[in-house]
C-alpha cells in the first residue's frame, strides 16, 4: 500500500502517539532506554514488552520489521467456517499480539525520539557554542577591521596632507625658482641697462663733442663766409674801380688811339683779368653755395644730433626710471626670496617632521598589518574549527535525518498497524461528548449530577456512567469527552481521521444526540478561534496538509456541497437562488450510489474550493439557508440534518498516483420526545420527521448489528445517504452528544444505548480509493466531477 502518511513534527507525533495509545486504551508503558536496542537493530525481544495494566498479557517478542510483517500477513485459521468462538479467540489473540507489536513500536519510537532529542540538544549546544565562538571571532575581527580601517584612514589622511604639503612645497619651490629666475633676469636686465646707460652716456658724450666740433666748424665757416663776403665786397670795389679805369681808358682811347692797340692789348689782358676775376668770383659763389649747403647739412646733422641727443636723454631718463623700478623690484624680490627662503625652510622642517610621522605611521601600519595577518591566521584557524564543527553538525544532522527517517518509517508502520486494527475491528468508532451545564445555577451544583466518569485505569477516558432513576448505567466508547473538553481537545482526537480523507478514504463524521446536547457546537462551533468546531478545523487541516504535500508532488482539487434533509426532503443549501419554490419542495433531488461506493445527489450545487476562506463563506451561506427554529430545549435548534461533503481528488505528478477521498461531516437534527418538545403544527411535523429518520437510522444500525440480510437503508433519505458510511468501506465516526441535566437523563440513556449499538456494528473494511496513473487510462478511471 502506498504511504498515505506525511512527516509530522515530533510534537504532533507525540500527540498522535498519545491519541493512539488513548484510543487503544493503553496505559503509557514505562519508558525503557531502547537506544541500545535501536542500535542493535531492534532488541525489543531482549526484554519482554510490559503488559497492559491490570491484565497478564502474554509476552510477544519482536526483533524487527520482518516480525511485524509476518504478524500482519498472518492468516486466521479456524476449525470450520462457523467456529466463531475459535475465530474470536484467535482474533483477540491476534489483536493482543498486534497491541504488543504497537507497544514495541511505540517504545522503539520513544527511543528514536529520545535519541532525536539528545541529538537535537547536542546540535543546539554545538550550535550555541559555535555561534558564541563565531560571535567572539567576528567581534575580534570587527575590532581589528575597525582598527585597520582607522589606521588606513589616518594613514590616508596623513598621506593626503603630506601630498598636499609636498604639493605646496613644490609650488613654493617653483614660485621661489620663478622668483629667483625673475630676479636673475631683472638683475641681468639691470646689468644690460647699466651697460646700455653707459653706452648711451658715452654716445651722449660723443655727441656733445661732435656738437662742439660742429659748432666750431660752423663758427669757422661763418668766419670764412664773412671773409668771403669781405673778399666779394673787395672784388665789387675792384670791379667799380676797373670800370672807372675803363672809362678813363676809353677817354684816353681817343686820346690814345694809337696807343690803342697797346691799350687793346691792355684791354684784352684786362679782359682776361676780368674773366679770371669773374670765374674766381663764380668759383667763390660756388664755394659759397657749397659751403652754404654744407652748413645746411651740418645744421641738419646738428639738428639730427640734437634730436638724437634729446632722444638719448629721454631714453636715458626712461632707462633711469626703469632702472629705479628694477632696483625697487630687485629689492622687493630679494625681500620675497628671503621670505620664501624662510618659508621653504619652514616647509622643509614640516616635511621632515611629517616624514617622521609617516615613518611612525608606517611602522604602526606594519604592526597593524602584522596583527591583521595574525588575526587572519586566527580567523583561518577559526574557520577550520568552524568547518570541523560544521562537518560535525552535518554529521549530526544526517544522523538526525536518519533518525527522523526511521521515526517516519516507524510512524508509517504504526499508522498501517492502526489502520489494520481499525480494519480488523471493522466497526464504527464512537466518541461521546458531554456538554457543560448551560446556566450558572445548574453548574453551581444545584442540579443533581447524573453523569460521572469511571476512575478505573482501564476505562479512563473511555467510560461514562449515567445515573437514571437511581440506577447506574455504565457505557464505554472509543473516547469520552467530559464537559471540560475544549474544541481543540476534541479535534486532536480526530485529526488523523480527517487526514485519511486526503489519503483517499471515505470519511464520515456525524453528530447524534438529543436536541440541545451540543451537536452543532461540536460540528460547527461558534465564532471565535477557540470555539471553532470540527467542520472548520477539518477544512483548515485539509487545506494546510494539502499545501504541505505539494512539495511531495501532490496536487489536490476539492469540491464542496452542502445539503439539508428537512421533513424527508433534500434541500440544496448552496443553490444560487434558493427560492421559495424550492423551499416549497419544487426541486427533487435523488441520491445515487455507484458500484465504487461513491454517492451523488442529482442537481446538487458543487463548488470548487481552494482555501479555507472559500469554504467559510460557503458555510456562512449554508448556515443562513439552514432550517432552524426555537424549541423548548434549544433557542436555535437545527430542524434538519445538515450534510457537508468535501470531495478530494489528489494526483501525484512524480509518482503517478491518484487518490479520491470524501469527507462527510454531518450535523443531525436533535432527537426529541414529542411530549417533551411541546411542539405543535409545523414544529410537530418537523419533530415527527426528525424522529422518523432517526428511528430509521437506528433500524439500520440494529440490522447491521444483528448481521441481518436486509438493511433498510432506503427507509429514509438520511440512511440512504449514509449507506456507504454505515454499510460500506468508509471510516465512520459517530459523536454522541449528551446533556448533563437530570431532566434529560432518559434521553441521554437512549442516546448512550444507541451509541453502544453503533459501536458494536461491523460495517466492513475501509478501503482507500487509489490508483496509479498508468491504470487510470482504463475504464476504472476515477471520476472527477
Ligand atoms: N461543549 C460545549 N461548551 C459550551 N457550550 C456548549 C457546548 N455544547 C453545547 N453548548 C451550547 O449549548 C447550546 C445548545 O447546543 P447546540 O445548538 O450545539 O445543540 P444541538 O445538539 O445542535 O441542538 P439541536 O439539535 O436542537 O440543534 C448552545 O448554546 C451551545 O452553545
Amino acid at each position: 500500500m502506498a504511504s498515505s502518511l506525511t512527516p509530522r513534527s515530533p510534537h504532533q507525533k507525540k500527540e498522535n502517539l498519545g491519541s493512539l495509545r488513548r484510543g487503544m486504551g493503553y496505559n503509557a508503558p514505562p519508558r525503557r532506554n531502547v537506544l541500545s536496542a535501536i542500535n542493535n537493530g531492534g532488541g525489543a525481544n531482549s526484554e519482554p514488552a510490559p503488559s497492559e495494566a491490570g491484565s497478564e498479557a502474554p509476552a510477544f517478542e519482536f526483533s524487527g520489521r520482518e516480525d511485524v510483517d509476518r504478524l500482519l500477513n498472518e492468516k486466521m485459521k479456524g476449525k470450520s467456517k462457523n467456529d466463531y468462538k475459535g475465530r474470536t479467540e484467535q482474533m483477540s489473540e491476534y489483536i493482543k499480539r498486534l497491541r504488543a507489536c504497537i507497544r514495541w513500536l511505540v517504545e522503539l519510537e520513544d527511543g528514536y525520539l529520545a535519541e532525536q532529542e539528545k541529538l537535537r540538544g547536542q546540535i543546539d549546544s554545538d550550535n550555541a557554542r559555535h555561534a558564541e565562538f563565531e560571535a567572539q571571532l567576528s567581534g575580534a575581527l570587527e575590532e581589528l577591521k575597525a582598527a585597520n580601517l582607522e589606521m588606513t584612514t589616518r594613514c590616508d589622511s596623513l598621506e593626503e596632507s603630506l601630498n598636499k604639503e609636498k604639493a605646496a612645497r613644490l609650488l613654493a619651490v617653483e614660485s621661489y625658482e620663478k622668483e629667483r629666475e625673475e630676479r636673475e633676469s631683472a638683475e641681468a636686465s639691470r646689468d644690460v641697462l647699466t651697460v646700455d646707460l653707459e653706452r648711451v652716456t658715452h654716445e651722449a658724450k660723443r655727441f656733445s663733442e661732435q656738437l662742439k666740433m660742429v659748432q666750431d666748424t660752423n663758427k669757422r665757416l661763418q668766419e670764412y663766409n664773412s671773409s668771403l663776403q669781405q673778399y666779394n665786397s673787395n672784388l665789387q670795389a675792384d670791379t667799380s674801380k676797373n670800370g672807372e679805369i675803363i672809362s678813363k681808358l676809353q677817354r684816353e682811347k681817343s686820346a690814345m688811339m694809337e696807343a690803342m692797340t697797346n691799350l687793346k692789348d691792355l684791354n684784352n689782358s684786362m679782359k682776361n683779368q676780368l674773366d679770371s676775376s669773374m670765374s674766381s668770383q663764380k668759383e667763390a659763389i660756388r664755394v659759397k653755395e657749397e659751403l652754404r649747403k654744407e652748413v645746411e647739412c651740418l645744421r641738419a646733422d646738428l639738428q639730427q644730433v640734437r634730436e638724437d641727443r634729446d632722444q638719448s636723454v629721454a631714453q636715458l631718463n626712461t632707462l633711469t626710471a626703469e632702472l629705479a623700478t628694477y632696483s625697487e623690484q630687485a629689492r622687493k624680490s630679494s625681500k620675497d626670496s628671503e621670505l620664501l627662503r624662510i618659508k621653504a625652510a619652514a616647509f622643509e622642517e614640516t616635511c621632515s617632521s611629517q616624514q617622521e610621522q609617516i615613518e611612525t605611521l608606517q611602522k604602526q601600519l606594519a604592526v597593524a598589518t602584522e596583527k591583521l595577518k595574525h588575526a587572519d591566521v586566527t580567523a583561518i584557524e577559526a574557520m577550520t574549527g568552524y568547518e570541523t564543527q560544521k562537518e560535525t553538525i552535518k554529521d549530526l544532522e544526517e544522523r538526525l535525518a536518519y533518525a527522523e527517517f526511521q521515526i517516519i518509517e516507524a510512524d508509517k508502520l504504526r499508522k498501517k498497524l492502526h489502520n489494520t486494527i481499525l480494519e480488523l475491528k471493522g466497526n464504527i468508532r464512537v466518541f461521546c461528548r458531554v456538554r457543560p451545564f448551560l446556566s450558572d445555577s445548574d453548574s453551581n451544583g444545584q442540579e443533581e449530577a447524573i453523569i460521572s466518569y469511571p476512575s478505573s485505569v482501564e476505562n479512563a477516558g473511555r467510560g461514562i456512567d449515567l445515573l437514571n432513576q437511581g440506577q447506574k448505567c455504565s457505557f464505554s466508547y472509543d473516547k469520552v469527552f467530559d464537559h471540560s473538553a475544549s474544541q481543540d481537545d476534541v479535534f486532536v482526537e480526530m485529526s488523523q481521521l480527517v487526514q485519511s480523507a486526503l489519503d483517499g478514504y471515505k470519511v464520515c463524521i456525524f453528530a447524534y444526540g438529543q436536541t440541545g446536547s451540543g451537536k452543532t457546537y461540536t460540528m460547527m462551533g461558534k465564532p471565535g478561534r477557540d470555539q471553532k468546531g470540527i467542520i472548520p478545523r477539518s477544512l483548515e487541516q485539509i487545506f494546510k496538509t494539502s499545501q504541505s504535500l505539494e512539495s511531495q508532488g501532490w496536487k489536490y482539487c476539492m469540491q464542496a456541497s452542502m445539503l439539508e434533509i428537512y421533513n424527508e426532503t433534500i434541500r440544496d443549501l448552496l443553490a444560487p437562488g434558493r427560492s421559495s419554490s424550492e423551499m416549497a419542495g419544487g426541486k427533487q433531488y435523488t441520491i445515487k450510489h455507484d458500484s465504487q461506493g461513491n454517492t451523488t445527489v442529482s442537481d446538487l450545487t458543487t463548488t470548487n474550493v481552494f482555501s479555507t476562506a472559500d469554504v467559510t463563506s460557503l458555510l456562512e451561506k449554508a448556515s443562513h439557508s439552514r432550517s432552524v427554529g426555537k424549541t423548548q430545549m434549544n433557542e436555535q435548534s437545527s430542524r434538519s440534518h445538515f450534510v457537508f461533503t468535501l470531495k478530494i481528488f489528489g494526483s501525484n505528478e512524480s509518482t503517478g498516483q491518484q487518490v479520491q477521498g470524501v469527507l462527510n461531516l454531518i450535523d443531525l437534527a436533535g432527537s426529541e420526545r414529542l411530549t417533551k418538545s411541546g411542539a405543535t403544527g409545523d414544529r410537530l411535523k418537523e419533530t415527527q420527521a426528525i424522529n422518523k429518520s432517526l428511528s430509521a437510522l437506528s433500524d439500520v444500525i440494529f440490522a447491521i448489528a444483528k448481521n441481518d440480510d436486509h438493511v433498510p437503508f432506503r427507509n429514509s433519505k438520511l440512511t440512504y445517504l449514509l449507506q456507504p458510511c454505515l454499510g460500506g468501506d468508509s471510516k465512520t465516526l459517530m459523536f454522541v452528544n449528551v446533556s448533563p441535566e437530570a431532566s434529560s437523563a432518559g434521553e441521554t440513556l437512549c442516546s448512550l444505548r444507541f451509541a453502544s449499538r453503533v459501536n458494536a456494528c461491523e460495517i466492513g473494511v475501509a478501503r482507500r480509493q487509489t490508483q496509479s496513473k498508468s491504470s487510470s487510462d482504463n475504464s476504472n478511471r476515477l471520476s472527477y466531477g
